[in-house]
């Protein structure tokens, strides 16, 4: 195909595509970059992006709209300097109340569903560190570029908590089997030079902006390829994944309540709270 043919078709899939996003999210940014018409989806929960309730739900909505408006790709990205995300809200564990953990963990399902098994490409530029369900959310994506200095990794072991067999198979579709049975056992967070030698991401990046330009170019890849031969490619990929996890939606709720409120991890998530907080009064 000409360049002037290829530069026509993207600009009529720009007027055609434009995704049109609520202006209530209140913990996301979202916007369109003009020159693509791929989205940045920015996190914007301070003090650490951790993921609660609303910002799992607004992450939810997002992802729909994106898929609605036959969006070419997503950038996920965050609004802090030093953290991607912190993982999920550990106040959402902390003594739960039954009821709001179903409808916590049900969206966090919802959203690992959506992201993973998005049929549109997308790519995570990890300005900060990820550890845990931040971890995971950059896994889901499809690329991955990391600024240098940060952590990432699946660090449940050492809150005495358990990733999920999902959190499991993500990390299996983007390392080897035995990097990923040490990563986990261990609670392993690795630096992102360390991330980059292990496949656990695929670039690196010196600050936020290159990190967003080396992501954007990402979906260059995909000028030439037909979306439906690219998502149904994905899908025979992941698909068999996400479809395990909607038979045992239920069931994985009520393992993963009945597991965070015995009051071993009850204990176990105390200390840890108490660990940051400490952290910081060190500090001061
Ligand atoms: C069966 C269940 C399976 C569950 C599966 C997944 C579990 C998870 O995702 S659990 C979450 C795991 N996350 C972590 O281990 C990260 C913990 N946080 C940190 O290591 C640091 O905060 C971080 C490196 C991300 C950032 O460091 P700083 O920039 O120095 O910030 P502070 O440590 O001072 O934190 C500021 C503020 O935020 C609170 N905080 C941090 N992380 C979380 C979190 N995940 N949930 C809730 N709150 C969090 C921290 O306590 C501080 O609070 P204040 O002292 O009140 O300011």
């Amino acid at each position: 195909m000409m360049a002037s043919t290829r530069s026509l078709l993207r600009t009529k899939s720009l007027i055609s595509n434009l995704p049109r996003f609520s202006s209530n999210y209140k913990c996301l940014d979202v916007s369109v970059n003009n020159d693509n018409n791929i989205t940045t989806v920015t996190l914007k929960r301070p003090p650490v992006n951790s993921l609660n309730l609303d910002l799992l739900s607004e992450i939810s909505d997002v992802l729909t709209d994106l898929k609605k408006s036959k969006s070419p790709g997503m950038i996920l990205t965050s609004s802090s300097d030093k953290v991607f995300t912190a993982g999920l809200d550990i106040m959402e564990m902390h003594k739960p109340d039954p009821e709001r953990f179903k409808q916590f963990w049900y969206a966090l399902q919802d959203v690992w569903m959506k992201l993973y098994g998005s049929p549109f490409p997308t790519a995570a530029a990890i300005n900060g560190h990820a550890p845990a369900g931040g971890c995971l959310l950059a896994m889901c994506c499809e690329y991955r570029v990391m600024v240098q200095n940060f952590n990432i990794g699946l660090n449940e072991t050492q809150l005495g908590i358990v990733a999920p067999i999902w959190f499991i198979k993500t990390m299996l579709n983007t390392i080897s089997i035995r990097d990923t049975e040490l990563a986990l056992t261990t609670g392993r967070l690795f630096k992102t030079d360390e991330a980059l030698a292990v496949g656990l991401i695929d670039e690196m990046a010196t600050d936020k902006a290159d990190a967003l330009k080396k992501a954007n170019a990402f979906f260059e890849r995909f000028e030439m390829i037909p979306p439906i031969a690219r998502a149904y490619t994905k899908d025979s990929l992941r698909g068999s994944d996400i479809e395990d996890l909607k038979k045992n939606r239920e069931k994985d709720i009520q393992t993963t309540l009945s597991l965070i409120t015995q009051p071993k991890v009850q204990q176990g998530l105390e200390f840890y709270l108490a660990l940051l907080k400490n952290k910081k009064e060190s500090a001061a």
